[in-house]
């Protein structure tokens, strides 16, 4: 089959950890006898850099063209050290999820085994965990109404939320918790917000429709520290923009690094699938940053493009080259031989290739130092 995909690079290590996920792909569609067509497309810092504007209209068309979208990163510290910035990279993110519907953001959590003897949290406690974060992406703070006072002395950002904002998301959250252990959790800050008691309203009449569903609620502060104390305790979260936001990067730590978290970003006709970090500004063009959230989020696009096979073959590969070490620094630690950004999708691309030959020597797969098997 032939597919369009709208690639996004954006800013910083954005390039270099989509790269990786497009020699993924590559090699999928020889395996499995595919065509992916990449139309790239400018967002972010680069964006303004080239027309002004972060997100240009020809990105626009591009995206809504695509069967699917995958996108790196956007952020510069150019514009994160002006406050007064007016034209800044994040606009252009979200103003692409919003002019794309793209509400529902899933962000899954999982610990893998072969990290987790390396992992600064006990292994008791994360052995096994498997969360589903459904962050809401269209709405919230992030889109309120924003205002600064004359004399720059105060600002204000309003978060706003309907029932049908709600409602979408939810739905979406006790599908999938139908297909996993029948648990939501929906993390608020009711004991303060009127949005988050909307939420609470909200999201309990939908639970009627989910008999088999668990249906929990924990404010914000206290989700933090659970997910700390107890991750194995969620399924699926349930939660708005700026805490899904927050949460899933604290969540991270869990499955090992931030470099390992993808996500799918999904509206009614559209979908995106990006990492779930940032542009990691200092790691940029040194080929040391983690690609395997930008690989995994390519296995998320094939998912939803139906190709459940091919999605497979790239997580398969991802657990192998955490398994056999071949990961970057942020995983293995700078002083013990870490593979670069180029060498882990070498890695992958090579394994997704090749591994239906069970005799596949791994020493031979052009790791150079950082093999040590
Ligand atoms: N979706 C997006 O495009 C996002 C963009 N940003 C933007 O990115 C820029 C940098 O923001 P930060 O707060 O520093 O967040 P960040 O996610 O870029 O980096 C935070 C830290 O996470 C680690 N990290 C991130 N990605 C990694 C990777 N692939 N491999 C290994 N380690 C990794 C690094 O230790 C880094 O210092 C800002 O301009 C920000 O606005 C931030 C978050 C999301
Ligand atoms: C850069 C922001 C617009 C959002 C963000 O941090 C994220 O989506 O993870
Ligand atoms: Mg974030």
């Amino acid at each position: 089959m032939k597919y369009t995909i709208a690639v996004i690079p954006g800013d910083g290590i954005g390039p270099e950890v989509t790269n990786q996920a497009k020699k993924a792909l590559d090699a999928i569609a020889e395996v499995y006898d595919h065509i992916f067509l990449y139309e790239e497309a400018q967002m972010g810092a680069c964006a303004i850099e080239a027309t002004g504007n972060p997100l240009p209209d020809e990105t626009i068309k591009t995206c809504k063209n695509a069967d699917a979208i995958l996108f790196g990163a956007i952020g510069d510290p150019k514009y994160d050290k002006d406050p007064s910035a007016k034209v800044r990279p994040e606009q252009g993110l979200l103003k692409l999820r919003q002019t794309l519907g793209l509400f529902c953001n899933v962000r899954p959590v999982k610990a893998y085994d072969s990290l987790i003897k390396n992992s600064p949290l006990k292994r008791e406690i994360i052995k096994g965990t498997d969360i589903a974060i459904f962050r809401e992406l269209t709405g919230g703070i992030y889109f309120g109404k924003k205002e600064v006072s004359e004399d720059g002395k105060s600002a204000f950002d309003g978060c706003s939320y309907d029932v049908e904002e709600i409602s979408r998301i939810s739905h979406l959250a006790f599908k999938t918790a139908q297909t996993r252990r029948k648990k939501v959790t929906l993390v608020d800050k009711a004991n303060v917000l009127e949005t988050s008691r909307l939420w609470r309203k909200t999201v309990t009449e939908i639970a009627k429709q989910y008999k088999d569903v668990k249906l929990e609620f924990l404010f914000v502060d206290n989700a933090a520290m659970q997910l700390i104390l107890n991750p194995k305790q969620f399924d699926v979260i349930l939660t708005e923009n700026l805490f899904g936001d927050i949460i899933s990067d604290e969540a991270s730590v869990i499955g090992g690094s931030i470099g390992l978290l993808a996500s799918s970003s999904l509206g009614k006709r559209n979908a995106l699938f990006e990492p779930i970090h940032g542009s990691f500004p200092q790691a940029k063009g040194k080929d040391i940053a983690n690609p395997l959230a930008s690989i995994l989020s390519a296995a998320m696009m094939l998912e939803h493009l139906g190709l459940h096979e091919e999605a497979d073959a790239i997580e398969r590969a991802v657990e192998k080259s955490l398994l056999l070490g071949i990961t970057t620094e942020d995983i293995k630690g700078k002083n013990k031989y870490p593979a670069s950004t180029s060498k882990v999708g070498d890695f992958i691309a090579d394994y997704i290739s090749n591994q239906e030959d069970s005799n596949l020597n791994f020493k031979n797969i052009h790791m150079g130092q950082s093999t040590i098997i």
